[in-house]
């Protein structure tokens, strides 16, 4: 289950309503308070990421790019000895992911050398993650991993995942103290909401990168 804003009250108690018709105030409540507090953790990791750069006065323009999705996520477990793809390979397209989840494993990353390594967050920990948009606005600073979900055993995983998502209309631009000799601009301009057209379509699907083959220089 995907909630646009989930910051936003109105916006959530509008979804609630397709689960509970009369309304729900106590899930609606806890669905706000928790995307308040994990979009303050997306802000002060984008500042962070920000002033590390050196882009500090691009950090309002920064920050109010974006909107926050909530995503709300079950995989079951296969309930067989073997392993099972619970969510197949893939970079995110926003630009941070923070990911919780419950005492189920399952997340792998994908390293360097292209092998899988498990993560196993502590209990009150979070995962961090940088999405596509991130990571051609930083024209290529930081890396969006692949990134899957495998499942074992019979428990169920739930996890859920706030993004910050760039808004329609806003054009990714890797800023101009990110382009050298060194670093040439790896993406052209583009518009988050257009680009995601791209990834749906069979040709997004199939393209080992979506972001190069849509935008790449
Ligand atoms: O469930 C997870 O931990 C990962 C979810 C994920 O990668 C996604 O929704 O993009
Ligand atoms: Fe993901």
């Amino acid at each position: 289950m995907g909630i646009d804003d989930a910051t936003i009250a109105e916006e959530v108690e509008s979804m609630t309503r397709i689960l509970w018709p009369q309304g729900n105030q106590n899930f609606s409540n806890t669905i706000v308070s928790f995307s308040e507090q994990v979009s303050e953790l997306d802000h002060i990791v984008r500042r962070m990421i920000v002033e590390s750069l050196g882009l500090e006065k691009y950090l309002d323009e920064h920050m109010n790019c974006t909107n926050h999705l909530l995503r709300v996520m079950k995989y079951k477990g296969p309930e067989t000895t073997e392993t099972k793809l619970g969510l197949s390979s893939h970079t995110d397209k926003n630009m941070v992911t923070i990911l919780y989840q419950n005492q189920v494993d399952g997340l792998e990353l994908q390293t360097k050398d292209g092998s899988w390594i498990d993560l196993k967050p502590t209990p009150d920990s979070f995962v961090v993650m940088i999405g596509d948009s991130l990571y051609a606005w930083a024209n290529g600073r930081l890396h969006s991993p692949y990134h899957r979900v495998m499942m074992r055993g019979n428990a169920a995983r739930y996890s859920v995942g706030l993004f910050s998502v760039p808004k329609a209309g806003y054009i990714i631009k890797a800023p101009e103290e990110m382009i050298d000799e060194e670093h040439p601009l790896l993406f052209k301009p583009f518009d988050h909401v257009q680009f995601l057209g791209f990834y749906y379509t069979e040709a997004g699907q199939r393209a080992p990168s979506a972001l190069k083959s849509y935008c790449g220089v």
